[in-house]
């Protein structure tokens, strides 16, 4: 046949048939659709989806349960008036049954606000939380103060071990920054009128060099401290306010963990993720058992739990903490509230910039109508503790009577803490030479009385929000993402935490300079440890890349007093605005952010945020500008907001007038306001969405969150 080779000729070509010339399969073979006219709805409507079917369920159950209600309650009405035995009508038998719910709203709600230092925690149903410290003692070999070699704050020795003199004794970087600010202090004062004696410095440290501690025995001691005794057998753990009573020679010993640490999960202190979760689990347990009289686990089955979380969480926290909370302590239902929302609902406020000082980490955010404006979300990595470590420094360094002093022993950290709340100052006029006292109390030791003087030192530590490089920063990172990885997405494997253009700026200002090795760019990051003390970073003015890559301009212009704080509008360049970009730090890729301390001065964060949360609108910028909320227990130190108003206005003269900072309304406390807020959320009806509850966890799992989350998770 013509065309067809043969099977010799095949073979040689080494195209040899080996088939029997049919098809693969009987089976008709189906064209692939045309996409032009695909179709499908498939997860493109609510009721798809278990999380919505759910709370439209629930939405109808109540809707059934109230109209049932109200007619039992007009039938009831009409009884009594055929009755002839009321006047009242209808309506105001319906209001009645309205008005007496069968519990109070919230009492089945618990809220949980954690944080580095305290754990606030109550039913949403009371008028205020109860605050106990978020700290476990556990039975250990030693105790936190022989575990570190060095005390704290840390002190440089001779070569060969011998002490050093005070005013060396956190060496000469140190020194210098502390005398310069203390050097520009007198100058502020001397500009403000203020008059102060030339030697004022000498007289302290003269008085302090002389003074000796009068003993007083424990007998006679009026306000002696209660330790707290250990039972028979010793316990495994202890937590909360007895933890920090133990007394650190007990025997056994005891060794404190804190599960937070800088507002993240305490990495450093922990070998491993499950102990550092069972130690929150068992806080917030002991908590509820003890401070709630809550006793019976079984019951928690009935409550429901608001949990805040950061305003820039890590999303591999909240997984772990709704775990915690659906499966260990079983509650009904759970939902997160970030916490600058919670902080306006609180305050009763639609839109604020917050501010909320903690114990070690400082956030700020705008808040408007109700949501967290993203791009704002700043998270700092200082707070009221490095305001007591400081102190303590400062006075040290002025011959403090108590040289001894060592933050890691539990009776010196009490004593300083109560020291500062009650000395630290922002009020200028309170800044003199002026005695203090104080009693030292150590378990199984007479009691100290010493006394000291103090002058700027009171002043100067608060201020230290405000020139954080006078803080020890050295290992505020330290242990960062080792037991808990960064969460990524699932699809790309791209880091996707939250992140702001806000602190993308910030890191980008704090970020080492880039070095190139090889061609490509590497991010240097310093020993930080060998450097202490960091010049006062510019505030750049830069292009900033948000993490999805979109090119943003910044906003937040240099804090100088030239700078009138109008908005810049992006866009525009010149080419000397494109040189300089060039030249500008580039922001830190996603990976290496983790590697950089976000450690900034108060004010100027403050202004970054409003920058952002404005994007450019002058009116929405006066607004932020002239609602700032202070809150958290760092805001408590007095004269602060005034201060703080103060910087502000002399970074931004053209809105001095606007300025304000205000506090939280109904004399609340700025440590419960965050609490507040999310006990609010929580007694809510009806309008709040993100309760995840028992059935969609179960079948779902934290993939829940996309839908429950009001922000984007
Ligand atoms: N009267 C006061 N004056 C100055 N500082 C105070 C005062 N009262 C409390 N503080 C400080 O407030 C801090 C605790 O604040 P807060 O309870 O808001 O922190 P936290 O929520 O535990 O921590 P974080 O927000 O860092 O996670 C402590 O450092 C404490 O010293």
């Amino acid at each position: 046949m013509v065309g067809k080779k043969s099977g010799k000729a095949l073979r040689d070509e080494g195209l040899e048939r080996t088939d029997n010339n049919m098809e693969l399969s009987s089976w008709p073979q189906i064209p692939a659709i045309n996409q032009k006219n695909y179709y499908t709805d498939y997860l493109k409507r609510d009721d798809q989806n278990l999380a919505f079917r759910l709370q439209n369920e629930e939405a109808r159950t109540k809707m059934t349960k109230k109209a049932k209600d109200h007619d039992r309650a007009l039938a009831m009405a009409k009884t009594e008036t055929a009755e002839g035995e009321g006047e009242a009508d209808g309506d105001a038998h319906m209001e009645d049954a309205e008005e007496t719910p069968a519990e109070m709203a919230g009492s089945k709600v618990i809220v949980i606000h954690m944080g580095s230092q305290n754990l606030r925690i109550g039913l949403a149903s009371d008028a205020l939380p109860k605050t106990l410290p978020m700290v476990i003692a556990r039975k250990a070999a030693t105790n936190e103060s022989e575990d570190h070699d060095e005390p704290k704050p840390k002190r440089v020795k001779h070569d060969d071990g011998s002490e050093i003199e005070p005013e060396k004794a956190f060496g000469s970087e140190w020194s210098s920054h502390f005398n310069r600010m203390s050097a520009d202090l007198k100058v502020h004062m001397r500009q403000n009128k203020r008059r102060m004696l030339p030697n004022s410095k000498e007289m302290v440290v003269n008085y302090n060099r002389r003074t000796v501690p009068e003993v007083i025995s424990e007998h006679n001691d009026p306000m002696r401290a209660e330790w707290t005794e250990l039972s028979n057998p010793p316990p495994e753990y202890i937590v909360g306010q007895p933890a920090l009573r133990v007394p650190d020679s007990s025997k056994p010993r005891y060794k404190l963990y804190w599960p937070i640490r800088n507002g993240w999960c305490n990495e450093k202190d922990y070998t491993s993720k499950r102990a550092l979760f069972l130690d929150i689990s068992l806080i917030v347990e002991d908590a509820i058992k003890n401070q709630l009289r809550l006793t019976s686990k079984k019951d928690w089955t009935q409550y429901s739990c608001v949990f805040v979380i950061p305003d820039l969480y890590d999303k591999s926290y909240v997984t772990q903490v709704l775990d915690m909370l659906m499966r260990e302590f079983a509650f009904a239902r759970v939902c997160f509230i970030q916490e600058s929302l919670a902080a306006t609902f609180g305050a009763g406020f639609t839109s604020a910039c917050v501010v909320d000082i903690g114990a070690q980490k400082t956030s700020i955010c705008c808040v408007e109508e109700g949501m967290c404006i993203e791009n704002s979300r700043v998270n700092l990595k200082f707070g009221g503790q490095d305001v007591t470590e400081t102190f303590v420094k400062m006075m040290l360094h002025d011959h403090f009577p108590y040289a001894d002093i060592n933050l890691w022993r539990r009776h010196d950290f009490l004593l300083a803490e109560e020291l500062k709340k009650n000395i630290c100052t922002m009020n200028e006029a309170s800044v003199s030479p002026q005695v203090f006292d104080f009693h030292l109390r150590v378990a199984g030791q007479d009691t100290r009385k010493y006394t000291f003087k103090a002058f700027d030192e009171v002043h100067l530590a608060p201020m230290g929000v405000f020139e954080p490089d006078i803080f020890d920063n050295s290992d505020k990172i330290t242990g960062r993402r080792t037991l808990i990885d960064r969460s990524v997405d699932i699809y790309d494997g791209s880091p996707n935490d939250p992140t702001s253009a806000a602190q993308s700026e910030i890191l980008t200002a704090m970020a080492p300079p880039l070095s190139k090795t090889n061609g490509e760019s590497q991010l240097v990051v310093p020993d930080v440890q060998a450097t202490p003390s960091r010049p006062q970073h510019p505030h750049v003015l830069s292009k900033v890349q948000d993490l999805e890559g979109t090119p943003r301009s910044s906003v937040a212009g240099s804090p100088g007093p030239e700078n009138t704080g109008t908005p810049q509008a992006g866009g525009t360049s010149t080419p000397a605005a494109t040189a300089a970009a060039a030249q500008a730090p580039r922001p830190p890729a996603v990976e290496d952010r983790d590697d950089i301390m976000p450690v900034f001065s108060l004010d100027n964060a403050i202004l970054t945020s409003i920058a952002h949360a404005a994007r450019s609108d002058e009116k929405k910028m006066r607004d932020f500008i002239g609602g700032i909320m202070v809150v958290g227990g760092g805001s408590l130190t007095s004269g602060f907001h005034l201060f703080l108003e103060e910087r502000l206005q002399a970074l931004r003269p053209g809105f001095s007038k606007e300025i304000m900072i205000g506090t939280p309304p109904r004399d609340l406390d700025p440590q419960v306001v965050v609490w507040k807020g999310a006990s609010i959320f929580g007694k809510l009806s009806g309008t709040n969405d993100s309760w995840i509850g028992r059935l969609e966890y179960d079948r779902l799992g934290p993939r829940l969150m996309a839908y429950k989350c009001m922000w984007a998770y």
